[in-house]
Parts: structure tokens; C-alpha cells; sequence
């Protein structure tokens, strides 16, 4: 009979035959009230270190098991390192999947003044957000349609480089690649979003602004991490951490602001090409929004698409290089799909198979988004455990998807392995989420990468310079050596 009400009430798995844990039950730390694990952390007595949030996961795995309660001040958190728990949790997504919200930005943007964007917001106006923005930054034959725009910027890209040869050598040793990498990704995004060129990868006409704009946007990645990752005492006073965020933040508002304000000026002028930025404009009123959301709207996507695309490709770059034999396999596929062709057209991506395969391994390695999260909107069942409403989960990709239980070798770069992808659990590599709140600009930073690693697969062999990078600390993963590279021509 208890079982059958708490079946009713509660989201409940019928295959369950024992009675269920209670959230206390969850193994993890000592927590004490109002305080919770603090004494844990180092700096407090104890031995754990979030601002190394990967080790961190993989330390309370190693103590805990695969569900791991863990709680700082008021916010419970409960830990997955299952695909299994995972799928159950994503399960309970509904219309409105709430994510949990990056506490520095809520703070800056209330000091700021920004109403909530597309990753920063929950609810109704999340779903009105998202609902305006699916139809240009989601859908297949749209992000098609910014084909020829892409082939352009990826071209000025290999102009770049082919200007550092010197007329008698076919090698070149190219440092911070990774700043070009950025710098590649904050064009390909504006291009796409409001039309407007930023000339970020030529080196004559680029703005004067923009090496400044894609280094605030890396400082408000890092330091919205460091921020994240420790006591919250920026929250009552302006750490030095917290000074460098609010700088960085400023400044990129107050560009993107100015570039979307231009582009919002030249719209009449652009000749009838469709941009995001008019898509939205045309369509804010019958989603009830307003100007200064589309505004918010295009500012999210000019800061999340630059450095996890960047990273991204300095991944793969990375990967390459180390296994000559498959950058070799990569280049023989490139080769006979495409030949020198300088456009790219969607025939090609369909055929290049094994780069889809290099691309998703590489993913696979090194997520750049370590761990993703859903705060319960209802008290769920989660393996053994009732977990009550508010608490939230967090999915360990980055632990999972290395994990030998669910990948043979799993430290290996090896594509082939997506070769069988129907093999390999769709819940143990997420590197761009899930359902309906998954990345939006998944699409589009696929179509970037696809198209920057064959134009440098069809001129240059790469090989990386350099010890193996460690990790930087931050909300993106990203290796924390700069990539400095020699490029021969082929
Ligand atoms: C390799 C590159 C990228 C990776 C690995 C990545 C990863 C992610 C992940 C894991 C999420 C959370 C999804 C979830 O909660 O289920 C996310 C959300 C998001 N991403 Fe990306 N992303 C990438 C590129 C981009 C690009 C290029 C853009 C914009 C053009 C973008 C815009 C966003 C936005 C706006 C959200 C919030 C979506 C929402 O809350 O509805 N991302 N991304």
C-alpha cells in the first residue's frame, strides 16, 4: 500500500522491490547545519580543493561510490557518476528543464542591470527565450544556411597563416594558436549572429577592440569559475577575483552592446540577408519579448560560443598531433571526399565520416564542460534514493566519459571506436547536454569545428610543441599551456 502511494506521489520506478533510501541516506562528507561540508575543503580543515572541481569529482567518487552527496551553506547538491542515475534524472526534464544558475552572473547581471539570458534563466522565461531563439540556432537546415558565411571566415583563417611563411620554407612554428583559435570562434559567431564583421582573423582590418573583447571573454570564463569554485565571499566583498570578473564583464558588455546596437542600425542596409539577429527582431513580440532581450539573447551567444569552440579544436589539434596515424587517416578522408576544393558544401560534410568520428573522441577526452546539473523541480527517485524537490544533480561527464567501465582503453585517443556508436551508452558522453535545454549552439560550433580541422587537415600536418597541458581552472575546461604549434605544408 506505501509503495503504491509513494509510486503515485512521487516519480518512482515500478522496478524497484525495496523501499527507497531517503536523501540522507546518500553516503558523502560530514555536513553540518547552515555551514554544510565546509570543514572539508582545504583552506578549512579539510581535504578537498573545488577550484580542482575535476579532481574533486573524481576524489568523492573514489570515496563515495557513484551517487555522492555533497553540500556548502544552504545548496544540497547530490553527484552522479552513472549514465544510468543520469538517465533517470534527465527523465524528469519536463517542458522547463532548470539547470543551476551561475551564481557570480546572477550577481552581475543584478548589478548590472541585464535581465536573465537564455543559459541564466528558468521557467516560463526560459522557455519563451529558448522558443524564439530553436528555429535559427537549433535547427539542421538552418545552421546549413550558414555554410557559405563559414567557408569565408575559415579561408581567412588559412590566409592568415600562409602570410607567416617565408617564401622558402614550407614549415612554420605558429605560438598561442590558441589566442587565433578565440579569436576564429568570436568572428564565426558574429558573422552568423548579426552579419557584421569583426575581422578577428585578419590581421589588417581586424578591429582594433576585438584581441581586447576575446581576452575579457576568456578572464570572464576563468574567473566566473574560480568564483563559482570557492566560498562565496564575493558575494559580501569585491575579492580580487570578483574585481577581474566585473572588469572583464563590463567591457564585453559594453561591446557586444555596441556591435549588436550597429548591426541593429545597418539591418535596413544588409541587402535582405537573413541574420539571426533580424530572425529575432522580426519574431521578439509574438514570443513577448522585448529589443533589450534580443540583445541579452545575442550577447549570450557572442561570450558561450568563443572559448568552448576554441577549446574545442585546441583539443583536437592536440589530439592530432600526438597520434600522427590518425591525423594521417584524417587527412587520406579529407582528401578523397573533398581534394582541394576551397568551398565546403553540406555533400561534404555528409561524407567525411571518420571526422565526425576524431571530432566526438576528442569530446569525449577532454569535455570542456567538466560536469553539467538539473535542480529537481519534484521529489524524484534516483537509484535507491527518493531525492527531494530543490536539490541539485550533478552529472559527472568528465569522469564518466574516461571511465574503463563504459570505454575499452578509455584514455586513448581512438576514433574508431564511433564507428559503432550505437554501442556506446548515450548518457556517458554529454558534452553538449541533453533535451530540450541542451546546448543550443550545438549545431554551430559542430559546423566550426568540422569546417576549421579540414582546411588545416587539407594545407598543413600539425605537431604540437610543448609538455602535455594540465588544466586551467575555470567554467570551461581548458588546457592551461598555450598551444604553440609547427605547421608543415603538405
Ligand atoms: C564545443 C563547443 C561547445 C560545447 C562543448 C558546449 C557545451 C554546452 C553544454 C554542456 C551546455 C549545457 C546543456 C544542458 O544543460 O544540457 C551548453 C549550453 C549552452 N550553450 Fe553551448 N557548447 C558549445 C558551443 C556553443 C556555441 C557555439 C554557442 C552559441 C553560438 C553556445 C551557446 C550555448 C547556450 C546559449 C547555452 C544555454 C542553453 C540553455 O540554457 O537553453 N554553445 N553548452
Amino acid at each position: 500500500m506505501i509503495k503504491k502511494v509513494c509510486q503515485q506521489v512521487f516519480k518512482v520506478n515500478n522496478s524497484t522491490p525495496n523501499a527507497l533510501k531517503s536523501y540522507a541516506d546518500i553516503p558523502g562528507p560530514r555536513s553540518v547545519p547552515l555551514l554544510g561540508s565546509l570543514f572539508s575543503l582545504k583552506g578549512f580543515g579539510g581535504e578537498y580543493n573545488l577550484l580542482e572541481f575535476r579532481d574533486f569529482q573524481d576524489i568523492l567518487q573514489s570515496h563515495y561510490g557513484n551517487i555522492v552527496k555533497w553540500e556548502l551553506f544552504n545548496q544540497k547538491n547530490v553527484y552522479l557518476y552513472d549514465p544510468d542515475l543520469i538517465r533517470q534524472a534527465f527523465k524528469t526534464d519536463g517542458n522547463t528543464p532548470h539547470r543551476s544558475l551561475l551564481f557570480p552572473i546572477l550577481k552581475l547581471h543584478k548589478k548590472l542591470g541585464i535581465k536573465s539570458t537564455l543559459s541564466n534563466s528558468q521557467g516560463e522565461r526560459w522557455r519563451k527565450l529558448r522558443s524564439l531563439s530553436n528555429p535559427c540556432m537549433a535547427r539542421p537546415q538552418a545552421i546549413l544556411s550558414y555554410l557559405p558565411n563559414q567557408n569565408q571566415v575559415a579561408n581567412e583563417l588559412i590566409d592568415l597563416i600562409e602570410q607567416k611563411f617565408h617564401t622558402t620554407s614550407n614549415s612554420i612554428t605558429y605560438h598561442k594558436f590558441d589566442q587565433i583559435l578565440r579569436l576564429l570562434a568570436l568572428e564565426y559567431v558574429s558573422e552568423i549572429a548579426f552579419d557584421k564583421r569583426l575581422y578577428c582573423v585578419d590581421e589588417k582590418k581586424r578591429l582594433a577592440d576585438v584581441d581586447q573583447l576575446v581576452t575579457c571573454i576568456n578572464t570572464f570564463f576563468i574567473q566566473a569559475g574560480r568564483l563559482l569554485f570557492s566560498p562565496p565571499v564575493w558575494k559580501y566583498y569585491p575579492t580580487k577575483d570578483w574585481v577581474e570578473f566585473e572588469q572583464a564583464s563590463r567591457y564585453i558588455y559594453k561591446k557586444t552592446g555596441e556591435y549588436i546596437h550597429n548591426a541593429y542600425e545597418d539591418l535596413s542596409n544588409n541587402h535582405g540577408k537573413q541574420t539571426i539577429l533580424k530572425e529575432f527582431l522580426v519574431r521578439k513580440d509574438k514570443h513577448g519579448m522585448s529589443t533589450d532581450d534580443v540583445v541579452g539573447l545575442m550577447t549570450d551567444f557572442l561570450m558561450a560560443g568563443v572559448d568552448t569552440t576554441a577549446t574545442a579544436i585546441h583539443y583536437l589539434l592536440y589530439d592530432l598531433s600526438t597520434n600522427p596515424a590518425i591525423q594521417d587517416k584524417l587527412y587520406q578522408e579529407i582528401n578523397q571526399v573533398v581534394g582541394n576544393s576551397g568551398e565546403i558544401t553540406e555533400d561534404h560534410l555528409n561524407k567525411l565520416k571518420y571526422l565526425k568520428c576524431v571530432v566526438k573522441e576528442s569530446l569525449r577526452l577532454h569535455s570542456s564542460v567538466p560536469a553539467n546539473s538539473r535542480i529537481l523541480t519534484e521529489d524524484t527517485q534516483i537509484g535507491d534514493y527518493l531525492i527531494p524537490k530543490g536539490v541539485v544533480l550533478v552529472f559527472c561527464n568528465s569522469f564518466i566519459s574516461k571511465s574503463e567501465k563504459y570505454f575499452k582503453n578509455a584514455t586513448s585517443f581512438n576514433p574508431d571506436r564511433w564507428i559503432h556508436e550505437k554501442e556506446i551508452n548515450p548518457y556517458a558522453v554529454l558534452s553538449f547536454g541533453f533535451g530540450a535545454r541542451m546546448c543550443i549552439g550545438r549545431r554551430i560550433a559542430e559546423q566550426e569545428i568540422y569546417l576549421t580541422m579540414i582546411k588545416l587537415m587539407q594545407k598543413y600536418r600539425v605537431e604540437y610543441i610543448g609538455e602535455k597541458p594540465g588544466l586551467k581552472i575555470g567554467l570551461v575546461a581548458a588546457p592551461n599551456r598555450p598551444l604553440d604549434l609547427n605547421l608543415h605544408r603538405r
